[in-house]
């Protein structure tokens, strides 16, 4: 096993593309958010809130038809599509044209919703980010996983990554199977936890920002958002992926003197974006 390469912010300023003076919405890209069910509408709120505010010009969030008050009250500044159902998805039908995709996130585990999912991956062409639910649907039909666009992005936490390659004995076997599993099906995955890891094939990467703050409930909605956004404005999946995640990380180093680990939760992570950003600027 290779040696990870640690995510730092001389490796991220290698890669980080300030927003050029003439840029405007209709070019910073469109990221659509997919996900939600009655009660985790949250989830959405925060990840497309979180997409919005990583700087990708728009926004839609596509959600079951309970969520569309949730979703316009909460942020304005994105916009929504509903699905026919009222309290989850069966059917991912739209007609913009998004550059990238974040998937999963509240999305519950319906047999129309897991249908939905698989039509989805089936047409789509579009660069995506695959989370929580969506990633337990994907164990459960694994044969799905190789309708995968090469470098999709998953981003599984500890339990996700169990259910999509089964148990491990050791830390050794985790690195070794997940580099399996990212080889066989050409996707980066973002192994979440403390720290984070970054697996592209044989190549990995390790965070070097983060904090026990994370620990709260959506921080992980929130990195989808982050994700998304950096892929829709073009940067290479592996540099959304490592960006995406350094950026997060960093939201809460800085936000840590002010909160503590304890009041810190996951709209600071959105709340302290804009410091993390400029922290690349100087
Ligand atoms: N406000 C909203 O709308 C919110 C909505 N959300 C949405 O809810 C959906 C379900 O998501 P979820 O992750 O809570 O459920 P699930 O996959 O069963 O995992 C839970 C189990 O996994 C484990 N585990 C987790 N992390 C671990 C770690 N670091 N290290 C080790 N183990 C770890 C742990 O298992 P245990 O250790 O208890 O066996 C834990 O009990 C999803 O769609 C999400 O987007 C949430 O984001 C919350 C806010
Ligand atoms: N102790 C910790 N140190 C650093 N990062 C953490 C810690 N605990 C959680 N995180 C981060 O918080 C996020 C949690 O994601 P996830 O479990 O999917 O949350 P949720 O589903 O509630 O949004 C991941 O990015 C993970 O790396
Ligand atoms: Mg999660």
């Amino acid at each position: 096993m290779q040696l990870p390469i640690k995510i730092t912010k001389q490796e991220i300023l290698k890669i980080y593309k300030p927003i050029p003076l003439n840029s405007h919405k209709g070019i910073q890209g469109h990221a659509l958010i997919i996900g939600g069910s009655y009660g985790k509408m949250g989830s959405v709120c925060l990840s497309s809130k979180a997409a919005i505010k990583s700087g990708c010009g728009l926004v839609t969030a596509f959600i079951p038809k309970c969520g569309y008050d949730i979703l316009q009250i909460s942020i304005p500044e994105v916009m929504v599509l509903t699905d026919v159902q009222e309290n989850f998805i069966t059917n991912i039908d739209y007609t913009i044209l998004p550059n990238a995709i974040g998937i999963g996130i509240g999305i519950g585990q319906e047999i129309e919703t897991q249908n939905a999912i698989q039509q989805l991956l089936f047409d789509n062409k579009t660069p995506m980010v695959i989370d929580a639910e969506a990633l337990n649907v994907l164990s459960l039909n694994p044969t799905w996983l190789s309708l995968l666009q090469p470098k999709t992005i998953i981003t599984p936490h500890p339990k996700e990554l169990e259910r999509l390659l089964g148990k491990w004995n050791s830390e050794e076997e985790k690195f070794a199977k997940t580099i399996e599993f990212s080889k066989k099906f050409d996707v980066i995955i973002v192994m979440k936890g403390a720290p984070t890891y970054i697996i592209d094939r044989e190549t990995i990467y390790q965070n070097t920002t983060g904090n026990p703050a994370l620990a709260t409930a959506g921080s992980g909605d929130v990195l989808t958002g982050i994700i998304t956004s950096l892929l829709a404005q073009n940067y290479e999946p592996i540099d959304a992926a490592t960006l995406g995640v350094y950026l997060h990380g960093l939201t809460a180093d800085i936000a840590l003197p002010e909160t503590g680990h304890q009041s810190f939760i996951a709209s600071d992570i959105i709340n302290y974006l804009g410091k993390a950003f400029v922290t690349l600027e100087n």
